[in-house]
C-alpha cells in the first residue's frame, strides 16, 4: 500500500481523506492540520499530526489526539496531497522536497515550480515518477474530461463560458451576494488546457454569480465529429452523465440528488453534459467543484507513486469510487 499524507482538512482534504478509506493501492498514513476545525472534530478517527510544536499543544489541549508532527508524517509516507488554501503551496513545497516526499498539489496552485499541470486523461505520463505536480483547476478538470472523452484532435476550437459559483459551502467570509463579476481579464481555464494540449484552440471567460451548488460552463466547440458522435462518446465515460434532452438542468437539484442517493457531502464526482437542443456545437458542463477533482487526484497519485498505465489508474479509481455510467445514471438523476 502506499501511504498517502495530507496537508489540510478544508473542502478538498477531508474528501480525499475519506476516499483513502476504500482504495485498494492507496491508504492514508496521516492529516496535517493547524486546527481543531469543524472536520477534524468530525472525524476523530484519523491520523492526525500537527502543522508545528505551537499547533500540537494547541491541538493536544483542545482534546484532539495528534500523533506527532508533520515532520513525523513526511518520514512515514509515500506521498503527500496539498490541500491547503489556494495560492500558498510553495510555502510548503520545501518541507516535501526537503524530506524527499513526492508532492501534488490542487488546482489553486499557480506556481509552475510546483511541477507539472495533469489532467490524467490528456498527459497522464507527465504525472509518471514525477517529484512534484499540480491537478488541474475544478473546471479545468471538467473541460478535459470533455475534451478528453471526444478525443482531444476532434476538437478544432472551444470556448467556454464559466460561470462560477461564488463561494464554497463552508465558508462564510468569501463571496458576492449581490452582482455578478465578469473577470477582467480571460480566466486561466484554456489557458491551463494549453498548457497540456498546446495545438489545442481555446478560449475562456469566467464570471462568478452568487450561487454555491457548483459551476456552470457553456462550451462551444467546432468539431469535425458527428453530433451523434459526440454524444456517443460522452455517454461512454463512466465520469460523464450526459443529461436526457427535454429535461432542465438544474443545479440545486442536482446536489439534492447526490445527497439523497447517499454520497458523503452529496459529492458528484462525475460531470453533467447537457447538449444543446438546438445548436449542435454547443454544451452545458454541470460540476461539483467540491469534490469533481477527486477521482483526478486518485489517478494522479497512482501514477506518481505506481507507474501503472493510465488505463489502470483510471479504471481503479472508477472501480473504488463506485464509478460507472449506472451509478451516474442512479445517483445524480434520481
Ligand atoms: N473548494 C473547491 O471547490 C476547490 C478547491 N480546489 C483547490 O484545492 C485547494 C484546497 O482548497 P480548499 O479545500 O477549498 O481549501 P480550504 O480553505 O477549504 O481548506 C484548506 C485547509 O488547509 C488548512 N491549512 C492551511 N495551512 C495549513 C498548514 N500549513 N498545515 C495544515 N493545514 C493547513 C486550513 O485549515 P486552518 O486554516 O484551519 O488551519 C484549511 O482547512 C486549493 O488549491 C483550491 O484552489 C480545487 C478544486 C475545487
Ligand atoms: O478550482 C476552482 O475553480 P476554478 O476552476 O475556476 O479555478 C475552485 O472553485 C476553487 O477556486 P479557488 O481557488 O478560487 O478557491
Amino acid at each position: 500500500m502506499i501511504g498517502v499524507g495530507i496537508v489540510g482538512m478544508g473542502i478538498i482534504g477531508k474528501r480525499v481523506a475519506h476516499v483513502l478509506s476504500a482504495d485498494p493501492d492507496l491508504t492514508l498514513a496521516g492529516v496535517v492540520i493547524r486546527n481543531a476545525s469543524g472536520p477534524v472534530l468530525a472525524r476523530p478517527d484519523l491520523p492526525y499530526y500537527a502543522a508545528d510544536l505551537e499547533r500540537l499543544h494547541a491541538l493536544t489541549a483542545g482534546g484532539v489526539e495528534v500523533r506527532g508532527l508533520q515532520t513525523d508524517l513526511l518520514a512515514r509516507c509515500d506521498v503527500i496531497m496539498d490541500c491547503g488554501p489556494s495560492r500558498t503551496g510553495a510555502g510548503r513545497s520545501e518541507h516535501y522536497r526537503a524530506a524527499g516526499v513526492r508532492s501534488l498539489f490542487c488546482g489553486g496552485e499557480r506556481s509552475v515550480e510546483l511541477g507539472p499541470l495533469v489532467h490524467p486523461a490528456l498527459n497522464f505520463d507527465a504525472a509518471v515518477g514525477a517529484s512534484s505536480c499540480r491537478l488541474t483547476s475544478c473546471n479545468t478538470t471538467a473541460l478535459g474530461r470533455f475534451v478528453s472523452a471526444l478525443g482531444a484532435t476532434a476538437i478544432d476550437e472551444l470556448d467556454g463560458v464559466v460561470l462560477r459559483c461564488c463561494t464554497d459551502t463552508d465558508k462564510a467570509a468569501k463571496g458576492i451576494v449581490n452582482g455578478a463579476v465578469v473577470g477582467a481579464n480571460r480566466s486561466h481555464h484554456a489557458d491551463d488546457l494549453r498548457a497540456i494540449l498546446p495545438y489545442l484552440t481555446a478560449t475562456s471567460t469566467a464570471v462568478t454569480l452568487p450561487m454555491t451548488a457548483g459551476h456552470l460552463i457553456q462550451v462551444r466547440i467546432r468539431s469535425s465529429a458527428l453530433p451523434a458522435e459526440i454524444v456517443e462518446r460522452l455517454a461512454a465515460n463512466p465520469r460523464i452523465a450526459v443529461l436526457a434532452p427535454g429535461r432542465p438542468l438544474d443545479t440545486a437539484r442536482l446536489k439534492q440528488s447526490a445527497f439523497t442517493a447517499g454520497r458523503p457531502w452529496g459529492n458528484r464526482y462525475e460531470l453533467v453534459v447537457r447538449p444543446s437542443e438546438d445548436d449542435p456545437s454547443v454544451f452545458w458542463l454541470s460540476l461539483d467543484n467540491e469534490a469533481i477533482t477527486v477521482p483526478e487526484a486518485l489517478d494522479v497519485l497512482r501514477a506518481m507513486t505506481l507507474g501503472s498505465s493510465g488505463e489502470t489508474a483510471v479504471r481503479t479509481t472508477d472501480e473504488s469510487l463506485g464509478l460507472s455510467a449506472k451509478a451516474a445514471a442512479e445517483a445524480l438523476l434520481c
